[in-house]
């Protein structure tokens, strides 16, 4: 596809997700007009260990670029900018000189730097760490990822230490690429992520990375989340120096490709995992109730903040009904299969199969299936499996309303799951508030491609965003209040006894 008009006609976004990465062409309406797709190796050394390879995901991205241009006939003179948007948290480090990593990367999900955390909890740190990050000292965040492979990998501190080595998160690795070294950037969203960076002085706060020895010179350059950082290197595929004027990590790009501009307005993503974040605005709120406190992005010179609720199993739930059981053929079929019940009849599925995050922050517990008779069929199985992703997500949203004192109304919903109208419906059933699913379900892609256009001049401001996001289908709530509470009381108990069985 090609215009005529002189001026560029597209946006690229640049999604580096968990297990594919993809390039996403995006018209002025916000409309996708081309994507392509590419899975990459996932490494697992040892049991609760996931790495990457960083320079096959960075071989991802060319692929998925050319693959894009080629198929769309779009030419890189067309695309006025790039955004990013990227799996976060997880970790790279190499070589500012030869651009080779020195280790794998090593993915968020990864549990190899448990025993740093746990060090870390027993000097009495978790209060620190919490106070000037947000977070919860847990592996799932960088900084104990970037520990690990110095601690690790010969000869790497003292290079470290030199400042010959670099770290990054994926957003950062890829605009270094990009820009052939030019740019070690990330922004406010990704750094917020790490464990070391100060979210409300809005710096490296140089005494958590003194507890885990990392040294300063090898942290990116932090900046807002739409700007341009640089341009593409002209001998790289696109012949053109295309500006690289946005960044975000995935669930906040996906806050702002839902236009959660307003505080109290929140997005829930149903992905691999699920994460449900919602916009504190320029309030930091510190949480009670097991949830995170983010930057959402930077922008305008002011960054706004999110609370977060992670839920770290939710589409591979039906994954493993369908490789793991053999339940169903495809995640599709669980629609068909969960219509089929009018209820799962008590069966209660807690799919805690890496343990349980918001608000339980619970690693060593494991998943149950509790209520079964003679009488349970797959169907019920399958239907428990599904409002397992509903009752979960419901427990992050009490925890929300009881940090921020908002009572929500709507929730915007996107990802893979999203596509299961039954789903939606029950999940609308279970919060009490409309579930709005939007026409474009590539929030993600969307969200980046937003920041980097805010940026280049494409898109003149967030009320004219706002205004092109539209619904497919709102679902309102149908149960009676009392078997809402009736079957939610259920999922409690189940939890409570799956927590309890360790
Ligand atoms: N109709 C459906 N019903 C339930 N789950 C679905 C359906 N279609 C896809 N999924 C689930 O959605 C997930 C993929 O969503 P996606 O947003 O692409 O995830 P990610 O970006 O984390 O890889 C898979 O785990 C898959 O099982
Ligand atoms: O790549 P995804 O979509 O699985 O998202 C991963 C999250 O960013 C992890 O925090």
């Amino acid at each position: 596809m090609t215009t005529t008009g002189s001026k560029p006609s597209y946006m690229l976004s640049l999604d580096q997700g968990t297990t594919s990465s993809r390039a996403i062409l995006f018209d002025k309406k916000g409309s996708i007009i081309h994507t392509a797709q590419q899975e990459f190796k996932q490494y697992f050394p040892k049991p609760g260990w996931v790495e990457h390879d960083a320079n096959e995901i960075w071989l991802s991205i060319q692929s998925v670029i050319a693959t894009l241009l080629s198929e769309s006939g779009v030419q890189s003179t067309e695309i006025a900018g790039i955004g990013i948007t990227n799996q976060r948290e997880t970790a790279v480090v190499w070589d500012r000189h030869t651009g080779m990593p020195v280790y794998h990367a090593i993915v968020w999900q990864s549990r190899q730097t448990a025993d740093i955390c746990e060090e870390l909890k027993d000097a009495g740190l978790s209060d620190l760490f919490r106070e000037r990050t947000g977070l919860l000292i847990d592996a799932y965040f960088s900084a104990t990822k970037i520990k690990w492979i110095l601690d690790h990998v010969e000869g790497t501190r003292a290079r470290a230490e030199r400042g010959d080595l670099l770290f990054g998160t994926m957003d950062t690795w890829i605009i270094w690429k990009l820009t052939g070294g030019k740019a070690h950037v990330t922004d406010y969203s990704n750094a917020s992520r790490t464990l070391i960076y100060n979210i409300h002085e809005l710096k490296w706060d140089e005494e958590l990375m003194g507890h885990l020895d990392i040294p300063a010179a090898m942290l990116p350059e932090v900046r807002s989340s739409s700007e341009v950082y640089g341009h593409t290197q002209e001998s790289l595929f696109f012949g053109a120096a295309i500006p690289i004027a946005g960044a975000a990590g995935d669930q906040q790009a996906a806050l702002f490709g839902q236009a959660c501009f307003e505080k109290g307005m929140a997005k829930n993503t149903y992905g691999t995992g699920c994460f449900m974040l919602m916009n504190t605005g320029n309030h930091a709120i510190p949480s009670r109730s097991g949830l995170l406190t983010t930057i959402a992005w930077g922008l305008n010179g002011k960054v706004e903040y999110a609370l977060e609720g992670s839920i770290f199993v939710a589409g591979s739930a039906i994954q493993w009904l369908r490789d793991g059981l053999r339940m169903i053929k495809s995640a599709k079929d669980s629609e068909d299969y969960a219509k089929r019940v009018v209820s799962t009849e008590g069966v209660y599925v807690v799919p805690a199969f890496v343990g349980l995050g918001t608000p339980y922050w619970d690693s060593d517990v494991r998943g149950a299936v509790f209520g079964l008779t003679r009488g349970t069929s797959k169907e019920h199985f399958i239907r428990a499996t599904l409002e397992s992703l509903a009752y979960q997500t419901k427990d992050m949203l009490q925890a929300m309303e009881d940090d921020s004192g908002i009572e929500l109304t709507k929730l915007r919903v996107d990802g893979g799951v999203v596509k299961n109208d039954f789903l939606m419906q029950f999940q609308s059933d279970m919060l009490g508030v409309t579930v709005e699913r939007p026409v474009i379900n590539e929030t993600t892609a969307l969200g980046a491609a937003y920041l980097a256009g805010l940026a280049v001049g494409f898109w003149q401001d967030q009320a004219e965003i706002a205004a092109q996001w539209q619904v497919d289908r709102a679902f309102e709530q149908e149960m009676a209040a009392d078997l809402q509470e009736k079957l939610y009381s259920g999922w409690k108990k189940a939890v409570n006894a799956a927590i309890a069985f360790k």
